[in-house]
């Protein structure tokens, strides 16, 4: 903290665009100041991490929301004692009741204080809630186009029932935490497995397995060979296909994940994974 001249503070769930805007300003010096509500759930916890290459602090919202405008200048030139740059976006209020905004920061901090303007897609702000909003209805593309990458969820691997390799197609089930999980359907993706540094290409199914036991599953079906996943996966996901569907048969199932491969597998022949 000692050698940080610039910060960039907000919330920060998604890392999405707007963020992305404030962060170009930082210097190398600079470093992302996340106010944690312990709601986030695009990229929860440390896995804001993934999306910017400067240091990252968390100030834990329940203990500094008590502070007026000054307190909270206050504590920041304290923390960051060489600050020389404050950025912040063009909607940022902070302090108790969030009732102090730029102005006030201007103010009060003795320092450059860079405000970025609202950042828009097809004219329409980009924002955390409206991602959550996108990835809830399975629009995954207009979410990972508010995001500037594809979103992705992180599971640990869990045993399936055992009726994909015997049956169907042989997938990687997943148990997800924290990560808000898109609508449930069946979705265009790529894989990670373990600590592996490529994607594969992949499909995968999220919901009720209606059509089997009834359960809940996030799952994952590789389409490039058998691959062995010790602990965890993680899956990006590219596009929607279709809607959750209970099918009569097995037969009916299979076919319909048939075409699921073969949809996913045209669509991501252009990437170079
Ligand atoms: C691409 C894909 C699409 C799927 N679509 C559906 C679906 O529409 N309805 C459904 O009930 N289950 C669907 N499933 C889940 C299958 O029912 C599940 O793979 C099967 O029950 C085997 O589960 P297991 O891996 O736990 O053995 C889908 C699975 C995949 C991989
Ligand atoms: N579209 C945007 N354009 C410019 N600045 C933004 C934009 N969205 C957020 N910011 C700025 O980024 C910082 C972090 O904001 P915050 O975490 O509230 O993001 P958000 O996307 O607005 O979240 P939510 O949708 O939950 O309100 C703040 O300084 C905020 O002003």
């Amino acid at each position: 903290m000692k050698e940080i001249t610039s910060i960039a503070i907000g919330g920060f769930d998604g890392m999405h665009i707007g963020h992305q805007a404030l962060f170009n300003e930082l210097g190398c010096d600079g470093a992302v100041v996340v106010i944690d509500t312990g709601y986030a759930n695009l990229t929860p916890h440390e896995y804001r991490k993934r999306y910017t290459d400067h240091k990252i602090f968390f100030f834990n919202l329940e203990d500094i929301r008590h502070l007026d405008g000054e307190g909270f200048v206050k504590l920041l030139c304290k923390e960051f004692p060489k600050l020389q740059k404050i950025v912040v976006g063009y909607d940022f209020h902070f302090g108790k009741d969030r009732k102090y905004s730029y102005d006030d920061l201007k103010e009060l901090f003795d320092g450059e204080v860079v405000v970025v303007e609202e950042v828009k897609h097809n004219n329409d702000s980009v924002h955390s809630h409206k991602i959550r909003a996108k990835l809830q209805l399975g629009d995954v593309k207009g979410a990972n186009e508010f995001l500037g990458h594809n979103y992705t969820i992180v599971g640990e691997k869990i045993q399936g029932q055992g009726l994909g390799s015997s049956e169907l197609f042989a997938t990687i089930n997943l148990k997800v935490k924290d990560f808000l999980l898109p609508k449930e359907g069946v979705y265009v993706t790529t894989t990670r497995i373990d600590d592996e540094e490529h994607y594969h290409p992949s499909v995968s199914f999220i919901g009720h397995r209606v059509s089997t036991d009834g359960s809940f599953a996030v799952e994952t079906h590789i389409l490039d060979g058998e691959v062995i996943c010790k602990e965890k996966a993680e899956i990006s996901f590219v596009d929607f296909i279709r809607d959750n569907e209970k099918f009569e048969s097995m037969e009916a199932l299979k076919e319909a994940i048939q075409k699921d491969i073969a949809k996913a597998a045209k669509e991501l022949k252009f990437l170079a994974l």
